[in-house]
């Protein structure tokens, strides 16, 4: 018996049927995985997009963003375009005859708020430059920016390091001075963090070096060096002149290692640059990595604090300097520096190289120190008197300041006592406790 083929004509019906409907299934299926994954690109991009915008440069370098909205002069995202090259160059130009051109560096600092602002009040052009870093609060530095911002100081967002963005900076404006503040300051911090020493005080000199002396004009630097280069010297009061080869802290090191630096760049290229050597500057507005600074605090919060004496029990002492004697010694410097003698790189002739002392002349224990904090805040503080850790410090500095006396009539004239009040109604005025602190009001008034 032969068998008939069996009918798949059914079956074959069904398979085509089931076949087709896969495929169809398998078309939407592609075309929903396609949408979502276009859906899911975009809105990706739309993330970034918006990431990048609201956070370049990153949001620890510019935490900007929160307030420059509106504010022509305090809107400074480092960048490039029109309206950022106008900022610039209205900023830096001189309002007054024969007015400097400054690019100060570290602007939005201490020592740099101060310096900028008194600068642009006698009619010099004023163009900040800092990084904003995170090294003490960065709100501090953006609240004196915003200061700086009210005067019609524009701060650009930018690092010494970046020599692109400084010879950008050198095209749009032709400075005639540099005021050179930036660094990694404070003593202690660099048995943390030895390398930001070097890449602010050292690097970040030498880029800022490179770029100024292939400038043309080339500018006349100012720059910050620092009491701590007497290191061990036990020679007082501390002078020029003394022995400086003996740096007892990385931070002192670096400072040191700018000084010679300076002498490299003034010999090879002409560049006339002044140093300065601040002795531990406080004020308005200072740094709260600073011993009278954050005494303050911890005396009003109640807290504890050390109270360093030597390891033979000694008491410990600086020359505190009040920050609008430190202002007077550097715009002195800046009014005496001479013009620098090179040009496109190329030294045409000998030209100034200096440094001074801009100290107070008057050293104060730590312990008195406490004592003025005392009697301004109204508050006992519990004190710890304890050995200085062998950590960089020194047990003592004292300014002989007569050679900036005699070249550009640097004389200090606020003691310990008058400064640490004008600190004390500004620090208890900016955080919002000057009720808490009747003294300090009253005694201002
Ligand atoms: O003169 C300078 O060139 C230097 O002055 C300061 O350095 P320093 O004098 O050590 O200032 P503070 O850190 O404010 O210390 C002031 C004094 O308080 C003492 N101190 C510090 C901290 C502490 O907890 N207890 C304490 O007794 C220190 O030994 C020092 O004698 C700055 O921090 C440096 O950036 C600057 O370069």
């Amino acid at each position: 018996m032969v068998s008939s083929p069996p009918d798949t004509s059914k079956t074959t019906k069904l398979e085509r049927y089931n076949s087709y409907i896969r495929r169809v299934n398998s078309t939407k299926l592609l075309q929903a995985s396609s949408k979502l994954l276009f859906r899911v690109t975009l809105l990706v991009a739309l993330v970034l997009i918006l990431f990048f915008t609201l956070n370049y440069p990153p949001i620890s370098e510019n935490p900007h963003h929160i307030h420059s909205k509106n504010n022509l002069f305090s809107s400074a995202f480092y960048g490039s375009g029109a309206v950022w090259e106008k900022q610039v160059r209205h900023s830096a130009t001189p309002h007054r005859p024969n007015g400097f051109s400054v690019l100060v560096t570290g602007a939005a600092g201490f020592v740099g708020t101060h310096c900028s602002l008194a600068l642009k009040k006698r009619g010099d052009g004023v163009l900040g430059l800092d990084n904003f870093n995170s090294y003490y609060d960065p709100s501090l530095k953006i609240a004196r920016e915003m200061l700086l911002g009210k005067h019609q100081i524009f701060v650009v967002h930018g690092d010494i390091n970046d020599a692109e963005l400084l010879n950008k900076l050198f095209d749009i404006v032709p400075f005639s001075h540099v005021l050179h503040l930036a660094a990694q300051a404070g003593v202690r911090y660099a048995m943390q963090n030895p390398l930001s020493y070097v890449n602010s005080n050292v690097a970040g000199f030498v880029t800022l070096l490179e770029v100024a002396k292939s400038a043309d004009p080339q500018p006349a630097i100012v720059w910050a060096s620092s009491s701590s280069v007497y290191g061990l010297n036990t020679q007082v009061p501390f002078s020029e002149g003394h022995r400086t080869d003996q740096p007892a802290s990385l931070y002192a090191a670096t400072k040191k290692a700018g000084e010679e630096i300076a002498h490299t760049y003034n010999h090879i290229y002409g560049l006339s640059l002044t140093g300065l050597r601040f002795f531990t500057v406080y004020g308005p507005w200072g740094r709260p990595d600073m011993a009278y600074f954050f005494f303050t605090k911890d005396i009003l919060q109640g807290k504890p604090i050390n109270v360093y004496v030597t390891q033979d029990g000694k008491e410990v002492a600086r020359d505190f300097t009040y920050i609008d004697d430190i202002v007077k010694g550097c715009v002195g410097a800046l009014d005496t520096a001479e013009k620098s003698t090179g040009s496109g790189g190329k030294k045409r002739g000998p030209a100034q190289l200096r440094v001074y002392n801009l100290g107070n002349t008057a050293p104060v224990t730590v312990n008195k120190l406490v004592g003025i904090l005392e009697s301004l805040l109204n508050v006992k503080a519990k004190k710890h008197m304890i050995k200085m850790p062998r950590n960089g410090d020194v047990p003592y500095t004292h300014a002989n300041v007569s050679l900036a006396c005699r070249d550009f009539g640097y004389k200090p004239t606020t003691d310990l006592a008058t400064g640490l009040r004008k600190f004390a109604k500004w620090y208890t005025s900016y955080y919002g406790i000057a009720s808490r602190v009747k003294k300090v009001i009253r005694s201002d008034d």
